[in-house]
């Protein structure tokens, strides 16, 4: 199984999606529940939720540098934070979504290569749109950054909130799981502290 945080090739972690045999596993799955797959309200919602599946772990099938590929040099080399990108992602433990938002900061390389601010939020879905942890969602963004676009400093700050800890389990709604990956010149506490109070400012 390749891994998916390498850059190198295949995103392909098991082989093409199989629409076909989701559709078959949802049918079963209604069944293990109880339900009865052939009434008139569930007689699509195998070929739906098969659909859905393909679209919510999209990401399986693209990587980092689909998205990242706008690259211009603006002379600016200072930070660049875009904040509150939406993220929604899916739990890999319970296959229930996590859902908050994504702040992605960078300083730019010396040359000043730096990306359209759009590519940004496309490379969190990238990484969201596949069965996750928010460590992992975290430092995927971080160290893909740094690889691509190699800057002199990275942060990437995570908030959500898992359902799985809200509709089930512990059921503690409102919980916010916080998480933060910091690369390069970020890591110095003067530049780190300048991109947490913009990050915290509201
Ligand atoms: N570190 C981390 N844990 C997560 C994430 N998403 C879900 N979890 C946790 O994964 C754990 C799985 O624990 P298990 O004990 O194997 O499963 P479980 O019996 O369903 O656990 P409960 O949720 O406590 O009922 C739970 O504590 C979840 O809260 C995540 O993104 N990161
Ligand atoms: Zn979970």
């Amino acid at each position: 199984m390749t891994d998916p945080v390498t850059l190198d090739g295949d995103a392909h972690p098991i082989g093409e999606f199989d629409e076909k045999r989701a559709e078959n596993a949802i049918r079963e799955l209604l069944i293990a529940v109880g339900e009865d797959p052939d009434r008139e309200g569930l007689l699509e919602t195998p070929a739906r939720v098969a659909r859905a599946y393909r679209e919510i772990f999209a990401g399986l099938w693209q990587q980092p540098q689909d998205v990242l590929t706008t690259t211009f040099d603006l002379g600016h080399d200072e930070m660049v934070l875009v904040k509150d990108i939406e993220v929604m992602s899916s739990c890999e433990h319970h296959l229930v979504p996590f859902v908050g938002v994504a702040h992605v900061g960078y300083i730019p390389s010396a040359d000043g290569k730096i990306t359209g601010l759009s590519k940004l939020a496309r490379l969190v879905d990238v990484f969201a749109r596949r069965p996750q942890v928010q460590e992992r969602l975290t430092t995927q963004i971080a160290d893909s950054l740094m690889e691509i676009l190699e800057p002199r400093g990275v942060i990437v700050v995570v908030e959500c909130e898992h359902m799985c800890m809200t509709m089930r389990g512990v059921r503690k709604p409102g919980a916010k799981t916080i998480t933060s990956a910091v690369r390069g010149q970020l890591r110095s506490p003067a530049t780190r502290a300048e991109a947490m109070s913009l990050i915290m400012a509201r």
